[in-house]
């Protein structure tokens, strides 16, 4: 907790808006996420979920707004080892061999001294954070050795061998197989369980819908739905909220439409 009674909420965005080439992407963009909290972030392709994701972590400049993280402006923001991100999947591998266990030691640059050699609670989180995204029986391998989900998972566990307090990642679970998107749920559950803050981009949430406790939709730049997760059983829409929750669902699936503010694909 900060020393004045300022919150310091993991995100404090107010009226953000971003926009890329000269064409505005992201529009009165309005997200506090206190801490703890699990947000799905969901939209059709094209909404705006990973420019969004990219912009809480200072990654695209706000053409307009203000963002805080953990109650600091982004401008005065160095408490970056408070925070874990873990892109849209585009492989571990980067030419340099490197084994798994490299990679996520890497992970914990940040928590350490320069140059010191990891300590036993280093060799201990990176440990734990292999073993949590199911990659145990593959730490001496090379991550090129490693398919691309494998891959995915090794850079999951390398932000998680960070301990992030805000965690946020964008697709985790694009073409991953339902075994392993059970692996990443118990990472995730078990991050929550310690009051990590996770912001997640997903087009289907699978196993991970339990863990939600607020879905943000994004619609052309703009968040359209901002609530709590309802549950709809046998796809129908159920209780007061149904026309949410149907959007939501609906949402999740819609094809790519095209529309002023989508890139082409
Ligand atoms: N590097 C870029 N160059 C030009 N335009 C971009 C770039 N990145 C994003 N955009 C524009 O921003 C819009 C939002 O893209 P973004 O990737 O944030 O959407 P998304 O909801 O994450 O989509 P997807 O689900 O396909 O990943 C796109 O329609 C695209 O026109």
């Amino acid at each position: 907790m900060s020393l004045t009674s300022a919150p310091d909420h993991p995100i404090e965005l107010t009226d953000g808006a971003v926009a890329i080439g000269g064409r505005p992407v992201l529009r009165g963009i309005d997200l506090t996420v206190p801490h703890g909290q699990f947000v799905a972030l969901l939209g059709a392709n094209g909404s705006g979920k990973s420019t969004l994701v990219r912009a809480l972590v200072g990654l695209r400049p706000l053409t307009r707004g203000e963002l805080r993280l953990f109650g600091t402006p982004l401008a005065s923001f160095d408490a970056w080892r408070r925070i874990g991100f873990v892109p849209q999947r585009s492989g571990a591998a980067s030419g340099v061999p490197a084994s798994v266990r490299e990679v996520v030691s890497s992970g914990r640059l940040t928590r350490r001294r320069l140059l010191r050699p990891l300590s036993a609670a280093d060799r201990s989180a990176v440990d734990e954070a292999i073993a949590l995204v199911g990659l145990g029986d593959r730490a001496r391998d090379g991550v090129g050795t490693l398919s691309g989900g494998q891959q995915q998972r090794v850079l999951i566990a390398r932000a998680l061998a960070g301990d992030p307090e805000l965690f946020l990642l964008d697709e985790p679970t694009a073409g991953v197989d339902l075994h392993h998107q059970h692996v990443l749920a118990d990472a995730l559950g078990a991050l929550k369980s310690r009051g990590t803050t996770v912001v997640l981009v997903a087009h289907e949430l699978g196993p991970l819908a339990p863990l939600v406790d607020r879905t943000v939709v994004m619609r052309d730049g703009r968040i359209s739905h901002d609530g709590p997760p309802v549950v709809v059983p046998d796809g129908e829409p159920h209780g007061p909220d149904c026309g949410h929750a149907h959007a939501v669902r609906r949402h999740d699936h819609v094809p790519h439409v095209a529309s002023p503010l989508e890139r082409d694909r």
